[in-house]
């Protein structure tokens, strides 16, 4: 019997970023893990003309809950969804909700966020800073609480090259952000974000930064926990393999790929890829919430959910397999270009790349589209796909070190069962195969392919090739052509290669004539 299994029995347990992709995988391992738990508490905001309810619903109806369902049947009873907005003061939560919350809670699991590397600082300091003060200002109030386990990245002290399992100062305290914000306009807060961010590449890590010193600062005597995972990627095994449902980190770029929209991105090919399945990077904050509960740390634990230094995986290795799975097994319908990856460290090639195979041949289809009278679209997704690349080359173009003595220590803690039940041991992940069910899950999960369709897309596959030779071929012919209109030194070439295969030919008929 898993011991962490059983810690969660008959808990109130309240999840912020629940709709989102870890909070998902988060609440599909407790409700089947756990089916005996009290209730979850999720906070949630209408959305995109949702409803709670039915983003509730949406949620457990999908492929993810499919084993939930069979253990936990009454999964409809035990979610709560709370009406919340992160954006705005007590969250906007009702008198009653805010006191049953606080009367109830059991854990605390902070996954909302902003994730955007380019949303505005006012927002993310909201979220991801103000929104957090709030959350342990609530906590602090919970009788009952056990432990509060904040998600934060990896990549929140990216500015440094080795990282440890501790919390970094930064430059200027978040209490004087979130004070000036609320009298700065919006441009002024624009203007000086990049002198406040420094050497943070982007707004997202410089608040989750921020972030931290706050959960540090307002911990009071709160039991809390804070995990850092690098970039999460599809499910590694639970509930199965391949599980992703949205476009950030690698998922875009390898869509992208896939298509045959990117053929070269600016990436150091032996740089860490430090990747995480995301089914490992919920598992270690429920190893971490029994932890924090049952021991009660004396001081507040930091634990790096992060394969590097572990098992390091680079982007060469990740990309040719990645291209590999495209190519021979699992293509994707209707794609651009044949799959083709080139890795750059170079600035000029980069931009020869963005032009010449990117920005080109999408200016070209657009043409074609134009002359077909119908709507131009590639040019609009190219730049956005270029934008993207050129927002995550910051990660693709370096290596982190990061210490994991917490996480060692606390896997070294767990029973064997539950070292299997909430597996975070990366050592035990095949990349090859991880990367395979990834694509595929890309495929199914994320594009909603239909597998029937493979046969069609290889097809397509090699008529694209076709059309490629036919087009290079085509192209040499007419620069060719052009080159011998207008230059003695082309001609002379072009007669001395027609004469030497006209030799070679009849030396090769004359030889086979006297044979016989
Ligand atoms: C040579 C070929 C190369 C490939 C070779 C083979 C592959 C190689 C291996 C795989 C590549 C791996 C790449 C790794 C990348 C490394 C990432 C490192 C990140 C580390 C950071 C730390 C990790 C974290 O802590 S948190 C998560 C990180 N956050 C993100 O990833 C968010 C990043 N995204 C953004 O900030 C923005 O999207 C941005 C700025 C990049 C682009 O913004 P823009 O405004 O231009 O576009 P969007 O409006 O955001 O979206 C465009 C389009 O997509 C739709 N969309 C957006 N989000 C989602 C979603 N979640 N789900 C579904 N759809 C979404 C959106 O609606 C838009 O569609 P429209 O139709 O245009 O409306
Ligand atoms: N994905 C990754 O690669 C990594 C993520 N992390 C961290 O993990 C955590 C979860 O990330 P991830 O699941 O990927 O992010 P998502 O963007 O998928 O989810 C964000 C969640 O926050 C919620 N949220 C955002 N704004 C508000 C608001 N104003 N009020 C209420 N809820 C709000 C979203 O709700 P809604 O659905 O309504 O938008 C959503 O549930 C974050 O803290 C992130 O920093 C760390 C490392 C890597």
């Amino acid at each position: 019997m898993s011991v962490i299994a059983a810690f969660y029995g008959g808990k109130s347990i309240l999840i912020t970023g629940a709709t989102g992709f870890l909070g998902k995988v988060l609440m599909e391992k407790l409700f089947r893990t756990s089916p005996d738990l009290k209730v979850i508490y999720i906070l949630v905001r209408p959305k995109a003309g949702q409803t709670l309810q039915q983003r509730v619903f949406q949620i457990l109806n999908s492929k993810l809950f499919e084993k939930v369902k069979e253990v936990c049947p009454n999964v409809h009873e035990k979610i709560r969804a709370i009406y919340a907005d992160l954006n705005q003061n007590d969250f906007a939560i009702s008198k009653e909700d805010m006191q049953e919350l606080l009367s109830c809670t059991n854990i605390i699991f902070h996954c909302a966020a902003t994730v955007r590397f380019d949303d505005t600082l006012r927002h993310a300091v909201q979220l991801n800073v103000t929104a957090t003060r709030q959350l342990l200002l609530m906590a602090s109030q919970m009788p009952k609480l056990e432990a509060f386990i904040h998600i934060s990245t990896a990549y929140s002290n990216c500015n440094l090259k080795h990282i440890d399992e501790v919390i970094y100062p930064c430059p200027v305290e978040p209490k004087k952000i979130i004070d000036s914000l609320e009298w700065l306009d919006d441009a002024i807060i624009e203007e000086i974000a990049p002198k406040l961010i420094r050497d943070w590449p982007n707004i997202y890590t410089y608040t989750k930064a921020l972030g931290e010193m706050v959960v540090q600062q307002e911990s009071r005597n709160l039991n809390i926990a804070i995990i850092r995972p690098s970039i999460v990627g599809a499910t590694w095994q639970e509930p199965f393999p391949g599980w992703v449902d949205n476009i950030n980190g690698p998922n875009g770029l390898i869509i992208a790929a896939g298509k045959g929209f990117l053929l070269a991105i600016k990436t150091t090919p032996m740089a860490v890829a430090d990747l995480i399945p995301v089914d490992t990077a919920i598992n270690l904050p429920l190893a971490v919430g029994w932890y924090a509960a049952v021991h009660r740390p004396k001081s507040m634990l930091v634990y790096h959910c992060t394969s590097g230094n572990l098992n390091p995986c680079n982007w060469d290795k990740m990309g040719v397999q990645v291209l590999a799975t495209f190519e021979i097994q699992i293509p994707l319908e209707r794609a651009f270009r044949r799959p083709y990856a080139d890795f750059t460290t170079s600035n000029f090639t980069t931009q020869y790349w963005n032009a010449i195979s990117h920005q080109a041949p999408a200016i070209i289809y657009d043409f074609y589209l134009w002359l077909t009278g119908r709507k131009l679209r590639m040019t609009k997704v190219m730049n956005q796909i270029l934008r993207t690349a050129s927002m995550l080359e910051y990660f693709l173009n370096r290596s982190w070190e990061w210490s994991t003595y917490n996480t060692e220590m606390l896997m070294s803690e767990l029973s064997p069962e539950d070292q299997r039940v909430f597996n975070f041991d990366v050592r035990q992940l095949n990349w090859l195969e991880y990367i395979e069910n990834y694509v595929l899950g890309v495929k199914k999960y994320l594009l909603k392919e239909d597998m029937a369709g493979i046969p069609e897309a290889k097809q397509h596959l090699k008529r694209l090739r076709n059309i490629h030779y036919l087009f290079n071929t085509a192209l040499f012919l007419i620069v060719w052509r052009l080159l011998i209109a207008r230059s003695q030194m082309a001609r002379n070439v072009w007669f001395f290669i027609v004469s030497f295969c006209y030799k070679f030919l009849s030396y090769f008929r004359a030889s086979s004539t006297l044979k016989v």
